[in-house]
């Protein structure tokens, strides 16, 4: 039985204590015996990712370090989507300090993400195209609702996945997959993504979804934490420095390219299209 010892507002300002669930963009519940945290992304209708939420499950990531959580499952709290993806909103005509700040953002969440030391495991109860996907690729296992989509379409849209995007799918399918993926922008249902390995399980329902994930976590937190997180982190650690290494050339590549004028009407048509849907 789960016992909801804190419940946190990780809104767009301070921290909050709040019990309602409708104005937070993470809830956080973690599990009185285990210690196993829920983050739940709660930004409707779609999660799609923008600083706020970026920020919250930033601070989400960092409290959990801090309080040595021994294994984490991230989910949604939307019927049909895990993530959207990164917010078009933010990439739409931004300033050059917004998107800025954006991009800054989206590397730390990812960077904590990518290299907890505690179990991960990605819960993907519903679509999950492009950021949502690297979410998803970033957590050590996933499991999926049937019936749904997971990729990386940015192709599609006419911009081009980051690097590190690209190396987390090439991480975890292999070399020749993802590059037939990603140059496509190839989106996969989730039981296409099963077979070729983008995901390792698949769930009946929701309910199927968490206790597959919790029975990941238990598996995991037998183990000696300290070597596991060592052999994790020492598999993580090339794509990890990578962008560590180079995230002003990154947010440089980002910025050069968010405002070229053919990515800006890629953009505008694509927002225009999802509108009129
Ligand atoms: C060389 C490097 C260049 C650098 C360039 C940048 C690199 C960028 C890297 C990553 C890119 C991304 O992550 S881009 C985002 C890609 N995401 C998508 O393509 C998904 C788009 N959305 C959908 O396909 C669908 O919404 C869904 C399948 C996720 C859910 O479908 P559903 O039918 O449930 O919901 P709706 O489609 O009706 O959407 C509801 C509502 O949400 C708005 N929406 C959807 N997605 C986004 C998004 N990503 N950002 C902002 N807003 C989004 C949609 O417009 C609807 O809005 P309204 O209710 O106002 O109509």
């Amino acid at each position: 039985m789960f016992v909801l010892r804190q419940c946190l507002t990780l809104g767009t300002k301070s921290s909050i204590r709040n019990f309602s669930a409708t104005t937070n963009l993470v809830n956080l519940t973690i599990n009185e015996d285990t210690g196993v945290a829920i983050m739940e992304l709660n930004k409707p209708p779609v999660n799609s990712l923008n600083y706020e939420l970026l920020e919250a499950m930033h601070r989400t990531l960092v409290k959990l370090e801090n309080e040595k959580c021994p294994g984490m499952i991230l989910t949604s709290s939307s019927r049909s989507t895990f993530s959207a993806g990164l917010d078009l909103l933010e990439m739409y005509k931004p300033t050059v300090d917004k998107a800025r700040r954006f991009w800054s953002m989206l590397q730390n969440t990812w960077i904590k993400l990518y290299s907890t030391p505690y179990p991960t495991v990605a819960a993907i109860n519903g679509h999950s195209p492009a950021g949502g996907c690297l979410l998803a690729m970033s957590c050590e296992h996933r499991i999926m609702v049937p019936d749904k989509m997971i990729g990386l379409n940015e192709t599609q849209l006419g911009i081009v996945a980051p690097q590190w995007f690209q190396d987390c799918m090439r991480n975890i399918i292999g070399e020749r997959q993802a590059e037939k993926a990603l140059i496509a922008g190839r989106m996969f249902t989730s039981e296409e993504a099963l077979k070729i390995g983008l995901v390792d399980e698949l769930a009946t329902d929701k309910e199927d979804l968490m206790q597959k994930a919790h029975d990941f976590l238990d598996e995991q937190m037998g183990l000696p934490p300290l070597a596991r997180s060592v052999v994790k982190v020492g598999f993580r650690k090339d794509t990890l420095s990578k962008l560590i290494n180079g995230r002003e050339a990154d947010i440089k590549m980002f910025l050069d390219n968010v405002f070229q004028p053919k990515v800006q009407e890629s953009l505008e048509n694509y927002i225009q299209m999802l509108k009129k849907k």
